[in-house]
């Protein structure tokens, strides 16, 4: 696109009956970013020249992963018969971490294309997300990806979706997203079978906010789609749940690069800036009116997305301690998942304890802290949310192991999750068992063809969040899928063990455990430790305990040598150098009682090979 055509503005509020607003849903892998880049060129926003693969994941991280964290919504125009529509195209991500950002740019659209890979058939999140479509009333156009590859049975699979949705699996468009076969029939179809948004014009402005994105040239930009009326710039617009009021500086449409437009009307999905710098002012799901006519009402609103796994983080230069404040604050900014609070531990300093949604979010968020403002960071390892009724009925919600109460208490409560695995046939039996031993309780079984079978079981989250999809995958030669949903509470029997140096609770290695792993957990962190803390003046007892009973016990030797015990002779400069930097050392030792622990050993102990290491076992 030349320099000149990010400045032509579109024409104030296009007409709604030649808007078409869809969004690709699929299974992770099955090639939406892929599809979505084609369609950027197809149309011609993105010209061949400046197309870099998945145009739409900005995010390096994203870039790198090859996955798709944010949505992103971009207009395209189409032809058919002699008409000229605009296609607003809205990303979404496929992880299952990620479901809520799918719900919100669902609500946004008219319509959806279900993705299915034809080398792959059906998998779990393709399901999750064609029942988030259907709850949303979206037309539904199946499609099968990736056609041009040896393996793929379009035959076989559009029988399945056709099974699945009703309807001639004839009608299943086949595509490759890669080759760009069947992508132009798929944008006519988009024209002929989505329908068009339906709004009143006349009425006050009401438009849903899907997305918040802050940037840090524009501020807050944030995505909306419009219901009723019409937005223009330089009105003043205001936030309906929080009654807050800003001047509209700039609005417009992605086209892929933002394009200034002279207003938004009925039906179209465009960004609004309003030169606000916190994106809490304008939160997702929120409804944007006009101060002047305001709406009376505001849109139905989304559930706010419920951070699942907590982990604390801390920097390890504690010095650092207000940039990762800062950080976390502009990180919040871009993402209405992420939850913080300040938290302090003995052991390791000043941090934040987070909330996130699952195990990839935790990964990618702590990647960014480190890459995009160059923090080294220890991250504890994470947990799920427990609530501990005490005797007296005090009701206490534990995100930090340590912070479990001390007190009587009558009963531990734990989240679960509802957990739907799509897999071949023969691999049945080991699936059961490893739900049967991860304390997963059958909930039925369907065959959706010959060979391949959905399974639904109840599980705790603490017991699938973080390396039960790794499990699942290597005992079904990669072939199982998962996807799974919050499902309630349930009374279970854990315990808190802590590990205890020289006798010293060490609160970063607490951890909340199902008595039947308790001792487990104890062996292989004392283990650990035993290996990582280098040895003392004195003996180091390393000890696993539940409440005053001790569960496993290592030592570390005492070591009398001291550093300089080597330098005979009077070699006075090799002596300070030795002092010099074993002072150096202990800058980044933490005393723990009276036990010198490096930084390092809490950082490799708690690294997340621990996951791994466990998986193993
Ligand atoms: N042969 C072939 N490969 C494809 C096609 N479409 C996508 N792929 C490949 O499939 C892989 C996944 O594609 P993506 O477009 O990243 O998948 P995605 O569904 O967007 O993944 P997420 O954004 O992470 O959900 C990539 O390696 C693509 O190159 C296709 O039509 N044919």
């Amino acid at each position: 696109m030349s320099p000149m055509a990010r400045f032509s503005p579109v024409p104030a509020a296009t007409d709604p009956a030649i808007i078409r607003n869809f969004c690709i849903i699929a299974h992770i892998d099955h090639g939406k970013s892929t599809l979505a880049d084609r369609m950027l060129q197809s149309t011609g926003v993105v010209e061949h020249r400046n197309m870099k693969a998945q145009y739409l994941d900005r995010m390096d991280i994203e870039r790198e992963r090859g996955i798709t964290i944010k949505s992103q919504a971009v207009r395209m125009p189409w032809e058919l018969d002699g008409q000229s529509y605009a296609l607003n195209m809205i990303d979404t991500p496929g992880h299952v971490d990620f479901t809520y950002e799918v719900s919100r740019s669902l609500a946004a659209c008219e319509g959806a294309i279900l993705l299915v890979d034809a080398a792959q058939g059906i998998e779990a999140q393709t399901l999750a997300n064609l029942y988030l479509a259907m709850e949303n009333d979206l037309t539904i156009i199946p499609v099968l990806n990736k056609i041009d590859l040896p393996a793929a049975q379009p035959e076989k699979y559009a029988e399945e979706l056709a099974n699945l949705i009703g309807g001639d699996p004839a009608d299943v468009l086949k595509v490759s997203g890669k080759t760009g076969v069947g992508v132009e029939d798929l944008l006519d179809k988009i024209v002929r079978d989505i329908p068009a948004p339906v709004g009143d014009p006349d009425a006050p402005a009401r438009a849903m906010i899907f997305d918040s994105v802050y940037d840090t040239y524009r501020g807050v930009v944030t995505y909306v789609r419009v219901i009723d009326g019409s937005l223009s710039p330089r009105e003043r617009i205001q936030m309906m749940s929080t009654r807050a009021s800003h001047e509209l500086l700039e609005l417009g449409v992605s086209s892929p690069e933002p394009t200034p437009s002279k207003g938004l009307g009925v039906g179209e999905v465009g960004y609004l800036i309003t030169g606000v710098k916190d994106v809490r002012l304008s939160k997702v799901g929120d409804t944007v009116t006009n101060l002047a006519k305001p709406a009376t009402e505001s849109l139905p609103g989304y559930a706010d997305p419920k951070p699942m796994v907590f982990s604390g983080l801390y920097p390890i230069d504690g010095a650092d301690y207000p940039v990762l404040r800062d950080a976390l604050e502009k990180l919040m900014l871009n993402d209405a998942a992420l939850v913080y609070e300040p938290e302090t531990s003995a052991a390791l300093g000043f941090g934040f304890r987070v909330g996130f949604l699952g195990l990839l979010h935790l990964e990618i968020t702590r990647e960014r802290l480190e890459r995009e403002y160059n923090l080294d960071l220890i991250s504890t390892a994470p947990n799920v949310e427990y609530e501990v009724t005490l005797e007296d009925k005090k009701v206490v919600k534990v995100t930090n192991p340590s912070e479990y109460p001390e007190g009587k208490i009558k009963e531990v409560r734990e989240p679960m999750v509802s957990a739907t695995i799509l897999a071949p046939s023969e691999f049945v039996g080991a699936i059961m068992e490893l739900c049967q031993a991860r304390r997963g309780v059958l909930g039925g079984m369907d065959y959706l063809s010959e060979d391949r079978v959905e399974i639904r079981y109840r599980l705790p989250l603490a017991e699938i969040v973080f390396d039960f999809f790794d499990i699942l995958k290597s005992k079904t030669r990669g072939y199982a899928s998962l996807d799974w949903k919050a499902d309630g509470e349930q009374v279970a029997d854990l315990v808190k063990v802590d590990i205890l140096l020289q006798g010293e609770q060490v609160d970063a290695f607490s951890s909340i455990t199902h008595k039947d792993k308790a001792y487990s957990y104890g062996v292989m962190m004392t283990g650990k430790l035993r290996e990582l803390i280098p040895r003392q003046q004195f003996e180091v007892p390393i000890q696993a305990a539940i409440g005053s009973r001790i569960i496993a016990r290592e030592s570390i030797r005492a070591i009398r040598k001291d550093v300089l015990a080597k330098c005979y002779g009077g070699d006075i400069s090799r002596k300070r150098k030795l002092l010099e930097k074993q002072k150096e050392g202990k800058k980044r030792m933490k005393m723990v009682g009276r036990v010198e622990v490096p930084q390092e050993a809490f950082v490799a102990a708690l690294s997340s090979d621990e996951s791994k290491d466990k998986s193993k076992k």
